[in-house]
């Protein structure tokens, strides 16, 4: 219930659509149900002053015939057409949300889910809301209105009739449906959670399919997935079987009615307090009242896996982003950076990556951070990125703490190449000026040769505009690495972080375009993550990390 309270407030900003396709659905079920019971009424009445030799005015029954059935519909086109226009509006704003948020939660807060899980919840999950308002909300709301509309108008006949054929409606129509659904919360839960399940790991596998294939272990992930598939299926047929029996409770429910009505409105009729028209009329109205409840079992059914998925969402909206972009100061003049007690504890893990590290970096300087494997050399560079923020102590940039400052302009001033860059699926250049699109043919040109780039982009016969395939798999690891590090270069930051910039390089590549770099850089920080000593000798100081503790900051 706190989840369907909680998606329903979501729904708050659309609340204007939400109202109007209620409307629109209210008219067009109430005109099928007034059209039915007039063209009862009609046909009666007409045989009976037939039979009785006398003759009626028809003409302003079928009139108001003509226009129920325009109004039916009519009704039922604005409705689709209403109806989706609020559904989709909806899904695009629950999707920009919940995109947004997950903005800041990357990567820090969102490395434990993979890709697939994450796609999964903003594409299927998201769309498995439009079940909430077009086909559990809306529906249930028409059905409760045209209940009360229905026993309204046969109340003023009888009150007896309109409680039978109420009771009917709501027992079959409603109760029935959503007890039978009631029943169903373990399987809706299993169809969602399989069903997620499925897209993760198939993205998963897909995307490693060649160390699957290479180890033999692809058999077993396979199986992994036919299992998947199998509950899925299971928890489908399920669904399908109660949902069948709510459809024919549904039906029932207009065929019971009708009998209820014949059953109170014919000694009505006898005892002379209806006619036999009114009696069509109110039969009629009491079966085709039935039809506002045919979506209802399906409605019920929808809602256990919709609010799973609710649940899904709301516990990545529910997640604490690693850093807090609140600017309190704007950027300062200088750019010395200062580790004062800094500790770093990543969840799940015993020991701290970063243990109480203090260091002094006065702008300019160009720092060499080594370590064995572990040591917590990216960990400095994701707290000097602002990726995590430290769990004590403080980093300073011109004096002022980094927390203090906005996202965006410490990150203008710290530009980083991280140790798996990532390259998007566009072209050699459209990558290159992610950082800068401002950037000039010059600028670009002088970014390239710095990174050792030239050679190889006069080699493609596209140049530039070679598309470097999904996620740049077209390129080699040193390529993409390269690219990498042009674009922080047109980027021109003050500071330049690069994690183990030379790797999938060979040695003389490596120290050319570190050569340049550090050139370019010249009275601008740089600092060099490696496990290559041959650079060392280009550096002012070393800072050698063993378990998340400086333990040494030497000249090289
Ligand atoms: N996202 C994470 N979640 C949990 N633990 C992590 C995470 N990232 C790093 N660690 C752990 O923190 C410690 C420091 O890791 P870090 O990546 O900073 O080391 P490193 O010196 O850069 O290693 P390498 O040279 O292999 O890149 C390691 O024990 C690592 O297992």
């Amino acid at each position: 219930m706190k989840d369907l309270i909680r998606l329903l407030g979501l729904y708050r900003r659309h609340l204007g659509w939400i109202l109007l396709s209620m409307l629109v659905s209210l008219v067009a079920t109430l005109a099928n149900a007034g059209l039915m019971a007039a063209s009862g009424w009609f046909i009666t009445a007409m045989a009976a002053a037939g039979l009785a030799g006398v003759t009626m005015n028809y003409f302003t029954p079928a009139a108001i015939i003509r226009g129920l059935a325009i109004l039916r519909t009519g009704g039922r086109y604005v409705d689709r057409i209403v109806g989706h226009e609020a559904t989709l509006r909806l899904l695009a704003d629950i999707r920009t949300h919940l995109f947004a948020r997950m903005v800041p939660l990357a990567p820090a807060a969102l490395d434990d889910l993979r890709s697939g899980d994450l796609l999964a919840r903003l594409k299927a999950d998201i769309d498995r809301l439009e079940l909430t308002f077009l086909r559990f909300l809306s529906p249930l709301t028409v059905a409760l209105l045209t209940l009360v509309a229905v026993g309204f108008v046969l109340f003023l006949y009888d009150g007896p009739l309109s409680a039978g054929v109420l009771a009917v409606l709501l027992g079959c129509g409603l109760l029935a449906p959503a007890l039978a659904a009631a029943a169903t919360a373990d399987p809706g839960r299993t169809l969602t959670a399989r069903s997620a399940d499925l897209r993760r790991l198939v993205v998963d596998d897909l995307s490693g399919l060649m160390p699957l294939i290479a180890t033999g272990a692809f058999v077993g992930h396979r199986d992994r997935l036919v299992t998947a598939m199998f509950e899925l299926v299971q928890a489908e047929r399920w669904l399908a079987r109660r949902a069948a029996l709510g459809q024919a409770l549904g039906r029932l429910s207009g065929d019971l009615a009708l009998i209820v009505a014949l059953f109170v409105g014919v000694p009505l009729v006898a005892a002379g307090r209806m006619v036999g028209p009114e009696l069509t009329m109110a039969a009629l109205l009491s079966l085709s009242a039935a039809e506002a409840f045919m979506g209802l079992p399906a409605a019920f059914l929808g809602l256990f896996p919709t609010l799973a998925s609710a649940r899904r969402l709301f516990a990545i909206l529910d997640r604490k982003p690693p850093v807090i972009d609140q600017a309190t100061k704007p950027l300062p003049e200088g750019r010395d950076l200062r580790l004062d007690g800094v500790t770093l504890r990543y969840l799940g893990n015993l020991r701290p990556a970063l243990d109480d590290i203090s260091l002094e970096i006065p702008f300019g300087t160009h720092v060499a951070l080594v370590g064995e494997s572990g040591a917590g050399k990216s960990s400095v560079v994701a707290l000097l990125a602002r990726l995590r923020d430290p769990d004590a102590g403080k980093i300073r940039l011109g004096g002022l703490p980094l927390t203090e400052l906005a996202l965006a302009d410490a990150r203008r001033v710290v530009g980083v190449v991280p140790q798996k860059p990532h390259l998007f699926t566009l072209t050699l250049e459209e990558n290159l000026r992610l950082g800068r699109p401002s950037a000039t043919a010059d600028e670009l040109a002088a970014a390239i040769e710095m990174a050792g780039l030239t050679e190889f982009v006069s080699r493609l016969p596209q140049g530039l505009a070679t598309p470097v395939g999904v996620a740049g798999t077209t390129l080699s690891g040193g390529e993409a690495r390269r690219v990498a590090i042009a674009r922080v270069l047109l980027l021109d930051p003050d500071i330049l972080i690069l994690d183990e910039p030379g790797e999938g390089l060979d040695p003389e590549t490596e120290a050319a375009v570190l050569d340049r770099v550090l050139n370019r850089m010249s009275g601008r920080t740089v600092i060099l993550v490696t496990h290559a000593h041959a650079a060392l000798h280009r550096m002012d100081r070393v800072v050698e990390l063993d378990s998340g503790r400086i333990v040494a900051n030497r000249l090289p």
